[in-house]
Order: structure tokens, then C-alpha cells, then sequence
């Protein structure tokens, strides 16, 4: 076929994004549709360029010598791809190259979150809910479009079946309808839509892998710089594997989410296997079942059923493994072993998607330290959680709302009545008359976000406006002594025996700034994690500079709930996850490490102020807050002046006063529910099925 021209979606988008901000509404459907519609024909035109040079490589057998064997099919290989998607594509494939960012946006969605309000614009409502859908599938932590969701949903206008997922993946829509099937016993449709989910998701599989294969529109020119060609090529021929080795896990995660279902492709056949032998197909149950042998040759109910099925279809009834799944099998060990060759050998590095991978395959020192990381964290999060049992807290009266596995994380904590109403008042009356005194108060420009005004004060601040008579000697005492006993709690809990030094105390408050809310998409505060520099992309955070890589334990202490928005939540590695969320009121006292395993934002914060003590602790006693040591002098100084023993005034607090108002868990953390479970974990007689990758 002749190719179509396709105008190249990241110019298109960016026109649309204009006509978007001029308000042109109409303008900006059409083109950000086009859009939409250029990136998925880009995607087709990989996908059959894929399909026509498919000539699988003949593999060489094991990794000596594989070097010479590998340099023809994939040159070739790639001269064919090169020349079909040159015939294919008007005008030509480097056109096509968009720029990371651009791509990003596509990956998520984002211009069906313009389209929405485009659409929307007008009026026309159903294509603005099924491009709100769209996006949010993808998104379900954006809190604004969460909002619009419900409205759409409150809106007589708007019927249900306007909730579309335009770009919805088919195995996934099949794969939870044959899953709820399964469920329900409904053992006939069960197998109809895993049938089409397993097929569905194979094909996925194969255009994810046309994916990898290049050559790349988009590749960097970095990338490209190798020493020489040989040592390119072989380069590039273990970052294609490795890429479609992780397409598994492409495939096997809903949008939206992070982590994949493990096993995704063995469990259909572990599935389906029970579902056959449930409607009497013993021929095919049997084919699934030596199907799932091919990934677990050693699986013992699963061999069990295999002689059960022998005997009842009779000793000569032929059984083997469906073809595609042999293939897939087969495919994926040999790249494996290729991969892992060039892990020992070239010191290259590999996140293997697959539970199934055969040990042998692994080489002796990954697999120690695999082991070891596992063990590692399995302890970390033991220690934490043995910890929080032993030691009572150092103050009657508070109270653990919260612990890390009810916030679906590792060192995460919420306690209540750490301060009382009155304590909150006043140090809420402390941010007030700074901020009148205008000194160590000053309203910056917020750091964050222009729709909300940050202010911030610290300790030594509070100490020298109290002497200038700006404030109360109690109210800025108070704020010491309020860290102070923060501080003892978090290091009781998280770190008995192991002293944390304060490295940082500050007094914020975020204000929403009046007639600037409207449609609001940002956060008041990014998520990060506070002492690495998270790179969500890459899945790590830099434990560098200018993070302030010392910091330990992160605490925030809130005052006050009469704001709208401002919770705080936790996400995972991916910066968009939400795992945990967090309502800020008086007392209440967050507390979490500082690192990677924690990242964490704030919503926007659209009306009111919001004021809190954030709290930053370390074990590095050089890193230890000064202006701490000279707020504490400060205030000796005055308690000699006064002749009154300093500090212990508010002592009774911790001890007697209690606020009155229970603590209440707080109901939900906004992790669908689904993603916590374990599919199939309670399932009859299937013990081993689909394990979610961040269950712990
Ligand atoms: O105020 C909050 O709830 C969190 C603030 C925060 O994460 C930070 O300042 O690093
Ligand atoms: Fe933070």
C-alpha cells in the first residue's frame, strides 16, 4: 500500500497546544485529534514494517562465539526495517523524530486532558467524557480530572456508557472480564475472553517488540557514538533484547499502574488450564497445562495433573504445549542467555521481568546478589515494623493512626495528638505575627507554584523576632519544643537507641492566592523524595547533590485543616502512583524516611492556608542544625534575664492535656483496591496464580 502522509504528531500537538491556550477551541481538537491520529498511524507503520521484515534471526546456539553469527541478520534487519518505513512513511522517518518530552506526553495521555476541556468548550459532552475517561485511566492520581470525572458523572446529559477508554488496551479489558468469569465460576465465558486476552496480549507483545527493534527515530546521538562498529552493533543488539525482554512488562500493566502482574502470560495458562478441565475440555486443559510447564518444567500440582490427564485422555493421546507458547518460550531463553552473557562478559545490566526464568540461566554472582537485595529489604521492612511494636512512645496520649503497611509503603508513620488545639493556635498565631512583622517571614514567591503564596520561618528566626518583641517568647518557644518532641517520637520510633539530630526546622505555610484556581492542574508541591533527587523516568533518585543527601527521617507536623486541597500523598518510584494520602490537621505528625523508597508531594492547596512544622532529622551529628544551637541559646539567655528555669512550661502538654477528638483512621489510601489484592491468591485450588509485583 501507498503511504498516507502523515503530518508528524509532535508538530501537531504543539499547534494544538497553542490553539488550546488561545482559547480556540474547535482549532484545537481538530488538531490535537490529528495528533492522536498521526502518533497511532506512526505506531501501525512500525508495527507492519515489523511484521514484513519478521524473518526471526537465526539464533547461534549459546553465547561462544555468538558475536559473528549476530552481525549479518541484524544488519540486515535493520537495512529492512530502514527501507520499510522509508517506503511507508511521508514525509520520511527521521520526521517523525519527537523530542522525549513530547513523547512523555503521549505515553500519558496527556492530549486527551486537553481534549477534554477542548470538547467540553464545545459542548460537546460526550466526547469530552470519553477523552476525561481516557486520560484518567491512565492517570487516577490527577486529582483535577478525578474532580471532573464526578461532575461528568453528576451531569444529567452524560450517560454511562460515555466512559470510554479510547485507547484501551484489548487484552486488558478481556483479561478482567475473563478474570471476574473465572471468579463468578462462570467457567464457559471465562475461558472465551482469557482465550482472547492471551491471544490479545501476544500480538501486544509483538508490537512492543517491533518497537525495539529500531532503527530508531528518535535515538540519541550519544547512543550512537561508539567506538567502533562492531562494538556498536553489539551494543545495539543488547539493547533490542533487552528492550523487548521488558515489553513483557508493558503488557502486563494496566495503564495507570505501576507495576506489572507478574507471571502474565503463564498465569492465563495456569487460568485456563482449570477453566477447560471445569467444562470437560480435558484435550485442551491438558495442552494448557503443558503449555505452563514450559515456563515451570518442575511444578508439581501441575505435573500431578498432567499424568491425571494422561489417564483420562488415554496413553496415546498426543499432548504438547501450544506452538505460539513454545515459541515464546524458546525466544525469550535465548535472548535471555544472550542478555546474560553480556552481563557476566560486558559488564552490562539487567532487570530480568520474568519469575520464571530458569535458574541455570542466571549467572552464580547475580543470583547472590539477588538473594541478597531480596533479603535486604525483606529485613528493612521486619526492623521497622518490630520496632514500632517495641519501644512505647516517649509521650502518653499520641496515638499511631497509621503505620507503613497500612500506607502501603516501607517507613512511613502517622500519629495524632501530638500537639493540642490551643498549641496549634498558638503557633498559628506565630506564623501570623511574623508574617506582620515582615522580617524572616517574608512572602517569596513561591518556589512551587505561582498559585500559592509560600512563607516559611525557622528557629532562629522565631528567636530573634520574639527579642524584637515581634512575637511571643512562648509562642517561639514553643516551636522548639514542639520539634523537639517530634523529633523524640520519630527517633523512638524508627530509630531506638540511635540518635537523630535535628538538620532542619521550618515553619511553612502555603496560601492559595485568590481568583487563580481556576482549573488548576499543578501541585502545590512536586512530588521528590527529600534527599535524593528522583528521576522518575529512570526509576532511580540520585543520592547527590543538591539533594541534601544527609537527611534521614522526614517529619511534618500540621496545624490547622480549614484550607481546601493540601493533602499530602505518596507515590511510587514512577512519581504518579499514588500509594498513600495523608489529610493534614491540628497535631497530627507525618513522619517517613528521607530516601527513594518514599517519594511524596502536595496537592494543590486551592483555598485558605495551610501551615505546618516541616521537619528534616539526621544521624550525621556534623550536619546537625546550627541555627538550632543558637535558637537554643537565645532562649537561655532570656530564661537567665527572666530568672525562670526555660523550656519546661509546656512539659504538662505532653503529658496531660488531651485533645478531645479521637483520632480517626483516615479511611482510604488511594491505591485501587484491586491492585492491592492478590488475583487468584484465594482462588480454588490455585495457590500459585498472579502475584501483584509490589505486594510485600
Ligand atoms: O507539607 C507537606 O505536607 C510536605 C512538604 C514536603 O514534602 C517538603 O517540604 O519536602
Ligand atoms: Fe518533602
Amino acid at each position: 500500500t501507498s503511504p498516507g502522509r502523515l503530518v508528524p504528531f509532535d508538530l501537531l500537538y504543539a499547534d494544538g497546544v497553542r490553539a488550546y491556550l488561545a482559547r480556540d477551541w474547535a482549532r484545537a481538537a481538530e488538531l490535537l485529534q490529528r495528533a492522536l491520529h498521526s502518533y497511532a498511524g506512526l505506531r501501525a507503520a512500525r508495527r507492519a514494517c515489523r511484521a514484513a521484515c519478521a524473518r526471526e534471526e537465526p539464533f547461534p546456539g549459546g553465547p561462544g562465539g555468538w558475536e559473528a553469527a549476530l552481525l549479518g541478520p541484524v544488519l540486515q534487519r535493520a537495512g529492512c526495517l530502514q527501507r520499510c518505513l522509508g517506503r511507508r512513511l511521508r514525509p520520511a522517518p527521521s520526521a517523525h523524530r519527537a523530542s522525549r518530552a513530547v513523547r512523555r506526553d503521549f505515553e500519558r495521555r496527556e492530549p486527551y486532558n486537553y481534549l477534554q476541556v477542548a470538547f467540553f468548550q464545545l459542548k460537546k459532552l460526550d466526547q469530552a467524557v470519553s477523552a476525561a475517561h481516557t486520560f484518567f485511566v491512565a492517570n487516577p492520581q490527577h486529582l483535577q480530572m478525578r474532580e471532573d470525572i464526578e461532575k461528568y458523572r453528576r451531569m444529567s446529559g452524560v450517560k454511562s456508557d460515555s466512559f470510554r477508554d479510547l485507547e484501551a488496551t484489548p487484552h486488558w479489558e478481556a483479561y478482567e472480564t475473563g478474570v471476574q468469569h473465572y471468579d463468578a465460576d462462570e467457567y464457559l465465558q471465562a475461558v472465551a475472553r482469557l482465550e482472547e486476552s492471551l491471544s490479545e496480549a501476544l500480538s501486544a507483545l509483538e508490537e512492543c517488540r517491533a518497537l525495539c527493534e529500531g532503527p530508531w527515530e528518535d535515538e540519541d546521538e550519544e547512543e550512537k557514538m561508539q567506538p567502533g562498529l562492531y562494538e556498536a552493533i553489539a551494543a545495539h543488539y543488547i539493547q533490542v533484547l533487552k528492550c523487548r525482554q521488558q515489553c513483557i512488562l508493558e503488557i502486563a500493566t494496566k495503564p495507570g499502574r505501576i507495576s506489572a502482574t507478574e507471571d502474565f502470560i503463564p498465569s492465563h495458562l495456569d487460568l485456563l488450564q482449570f477453566a477447560y478441565s471445569q467444562v470437560g475440555n480435558q484435550t485442551l486443559a491438558a495442552e494448557c497445562a503443558a503449555s505452563y510447564l514450559l515456563f515451570y518444567p518442575m511444578d508439581e500440582p501441575t505435573l500431578e495433573k498432567m499424568k491425571q490427564y494422561r489417564t483420562e485422555l488415554g496413553e496415546d493421546a498426543a499432548v504438547a504445549a501450544r506452538q505460539s507458547i513454545q515459541h515464546y518460550v524458546q525466544r525469550s531463553l535465548m535472548e535471555k542467555k544472550l542478555i546474560y552473557y553480556a552481563v557476566e562478559h560486558l559488564g552490562e545490566t539487567f532487570n530480568d521481568p520474568d519469575l520464571w526464568t530458569p535458574d541455570e540461566l542466571i549467572p552464580e554472582n547475580l543470583k547472590e546478589k539477588h538473594r541478597e537485595d531480596q533479603e535486604k529489604q525483606k529485613q528493612e521492612t521486619l526492623d521497622v515494623e518490630e520496632r514500632g511494636k517495641r519501644g512505647p512512645l516517649p509521650f502518653e496520649g499520641i496515638a499511631v493512626t497509621m503505620d507503613s503497611q497500612q500506607m502501603n509503603g516501607t517507613q512511613r508513620v502517622v500519629f495524632d495528638r501530638v500537639l493540642t488545639e490551643s498549641e496549634c493556635k498558638d503557633l498559628l498565631r506565630l506564623t501570623k505575627a511574623a508574617g506582620e512583622a515582615g522580617d524572616g517571614y517574608r512572602a517569596r514567591r513561591s518556589p512551587h507554584t505561582p498559585h500559592e503564596r509560600f512563607e516559611g520561618l525557622t528557629v532562629l528566626k522565631a528567636m530573634q523576632l520574639a527579642q524584637n518583641g515581634d512575637v511571643e517568647w512562648r509562642d517561639a518557644r514553643l516551636l522548639l519544643q514542639a520539634s523537639e518532641k517530634s523529633r523524640k517520637i520519630i527517633e523512638s520510633y524508627f530509630t531506638p537507641g540511635k540518635k537523630l539530630h535535628f538538620s532542619f526546622t521550618h515553619l511553612v505555610c502555603r496560601t492559595a492566592v485568590d481568583g487563580e484556581q481556576e482549573g488548576r492542574m499543578d501541585l502545590s508541591h512536586p512530588v521528590h523524595a527529600d534527599n535524593c533527587l528522583l528521576d522518575p523516568e529512570g526509576q532511580e533518585c540520585w543520592k547527590e547533590p543538591p539533594a541534601y543527601v544527609y537527611r534521614d527521617y522526614s517529619g511534618i507536623l500540621y496545624l490547622n485543616d480549614d484550607f481546601q486541597g493540601g493533602g499530602l500523598f505518596f507515590t511510587e518510584m514512577d512519581s504518579v502512583t499514588v500509594t498513600a494520602e495523608v489529610h493534614p490537621k491540628c497535631g497530627r505528625l507525618v513522619a517517613f524516611s528521607s530516601g527513594k523508597e518514599n517519594p511524596h508531594g502536595v496537592w494543590a492547596v486551592s483555598r485558605g492556608r495551610r501551615c505546618a512544622v516541616a521537619l528534616w532529622y539526621t544521624h550525621s551529628q556534623e550536619h546537625a542544625e546550627q541555627e538550632r544551637v543558637k535558637a537554643e541559646e537565645l532562649m537561655k539567655q532570656r530564661a537567665v534575664e527572666q530568672d525562670q528555669p526555660d523550656g519546661d512550661k509546656h512539659e504538662g502538654t505532653d503529658r496531660s492535656s488531651r485533645s478531645s477528638s479521637e483520632p480517626r483512621a483516615p479511611s482510604r489510601g488511594t491505591k485501587p483496591a484491586d491492585q492491592r489484592q492478590r488475583p487468584g491468591s484465594d482462588r480454588k485450588q490455585h495457590p500459585k496464580v498472579l502475584r501483584a509485583r509490589d505486594e510485600f
